[in-house]
């Protein structure tokens, strides 16, 4: 499959990778000036978390695209539990632009980057904010705002009482969003929707932020070089305090293809990542985040996920999980399963007196370590099956996988 290119959009198009591995972002549309290495000299074009430890001296900045769209630029993903929208603040606007900016354009940049809530539920994430990213020549700083899709409606109105319908005719939206509510985008507020396919600009972002951040890609392992089973810590449930000897470390992404790219949102997506414009849909599982939450919901009486993770945290799956040492008594040796590898996701729940002693805690961790698990699980077959292997890390990982190391890595990546 090939990703779609075009003049215009600010999302996710992008000209062919050249033979040398540094990433090059769009031309025509994404320019974080990244260096002739892979990684952005910018030390402050780095989450602000994870700043960079490398001090190159900065690229001079690109000539700004006179083609390019007036302001204010926004993207938007509108998937199937939460609407992401991306909004590009300009950082140096010089006099004649300042001057140009109408009060209308100074109100929405006000609103947005003063405030990290908007109504009940919009939130916007400032930890995952990038700065000093250059996009068709004019530098500034990404927000990442997100509302719950049931809100669309909420926005549309919101959209039209802070007059950016006014001010913008054109949205570029990924999502299945994209395409329900575009009619009521058009009635609404009078703006298009221009589509662009969520999985070409998911690898554009993928590839996009790890050239931002060294840190981006990483892993948890062992503090030393024991295999994962013989730690002392490994023995569920896995407590915060015997997880936290794990260590995180970057993983070398500079190489990365062939990669499988497992993309968790409300069902979940896997894709065989031959190079930036070749990859393919190999599978999906509609066991997702959206599974998560709908049963955390249906099982605890949780309302939010903030609530469901925080549950998720406190409690203990294997009340809950039948395990292998409770079928065998110990490890089932012959075929390496050890005895503390869930064998049965919720089996010891048809019992009426183990049902009645669990906690909701408990339940929400054994749907967390059920939902990671099979995704885990899928990834893995995907993965051999494509012949997608990587060093003496991937056995690590492939291992973790199986456990619940892979709630944090979860966590990581929902938070
Ligand atoms: N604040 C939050 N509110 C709701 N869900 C959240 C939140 N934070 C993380 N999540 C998790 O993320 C999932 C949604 O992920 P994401 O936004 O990537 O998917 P989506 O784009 O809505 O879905 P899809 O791509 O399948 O259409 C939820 O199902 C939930 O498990
Ligand atoms: C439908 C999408 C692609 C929407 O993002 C996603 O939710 C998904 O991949 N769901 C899993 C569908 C499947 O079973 O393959």
């Amino acid at each position: 499959m090939r990703l779609h290119r075009c003049e215009g959009c600010l999302a996710a198009c992008r000209p062919p990778r050249r033979a040398t591995p540094p990433y090059e972002l769009p031309k025509d549309l994404v320019k974080c000036q990244v260096k002739r290495g892979r990684r952005s000299p910018h030390k402050s074009c780095v989450r602000p978390s994870l700043a960079m430890a490398d001090s190159l001296p900065p690229t001079p900045p690109t000539p700004p695209d006179n083609n390019a769209p007036p302001m204010p630029w926004f993207g938007m993903d509108i998937g199937g539990t939460l609407t992401k929208l991306v909004y590009f603040e300009p950082r140096e606007n010089n006099r004649r632009e300042l001057d140009k900016e109408t009060e209308v354009l100074k109100n929405i940049r006000r609103y947005l980057t003063r405030n990290s809530a908007y109504g009940k539920t919009g939130r916007r994430d400032v930890h995952l904010q990038m700065e000093n990213v250059t996009i068709r020549g004019r530098r500034g700083t990404l927000h990442f705002i997100r509302f719950p899709t049931s809100e669309v409606g909420a926005f549309l109105q919101l959209a039209r009482s802070k007059g950016m319908a006014d001010l913008v005719n054109t949205i570029y939206a990924t999502g299945g969003g994209a395409y329900k509510f575009e009619e009521d985008f058009k009635k609404e507020v009078n703006m298009r929707l221009s589509k662009l396919d969520e999985l070409d600009a998911l690898i554009a972002g993928v590839l996009f932020v790890d050239s931002m951040n060294a840190q981006e890609c990483y892993y948890w392992a062992p503090p030393n070089e024991r295999p994962v089973h013989q730690q002392p810590s490994d023995t569920p449930p896995y407590s915060a305090e015997a997880l936290s000897v794990y260590v995180r470390k970057p993983y070398d992404f500079s190489s990365p293809y062939p990669f499988l790219l497992v993309n968790i949102g409300s069902g979940v997506s896997m894709l065989v990542v031959n190079g930036p414009n070749d990859y393919f849909r190999v599978s999906g599982t509609s066991l997702g985040g959206g599974t998560f939450l709908g049963l955390c919901c249906l099982l605890t009486g949780c309302s939010s996920f903030e609530e469901a993770i925080a549950l998720a945290a406190a409690g203990d799956n294997t009340t809950v999980d039948k395990l292998v040492r409770d079928i065998y008594g110990g490890d089932y040796a012959r075929f390496g399963l050890p005895g503390d590898l869930v064998a049965s996701s919720f089996g010891q729940m048809c019992s009426a007196e183990r049902r009645a002693k669990v906690s909701r805690e408990d339940l929400a961790r054994a749907t967390l370590v059920t939902i990671t698990n099979n995704i885990g699980s899928i990834a893995r077959l995907c993965a051999s099956n494509e012949n997608i292997e990587r060093d003496g890390v991937a056995d690590d990982c492939w291992y973790s996988l199986r456990r619940d190391r892979k709630i944090f890595a979860f966590l990581e990546c929902v938070e």
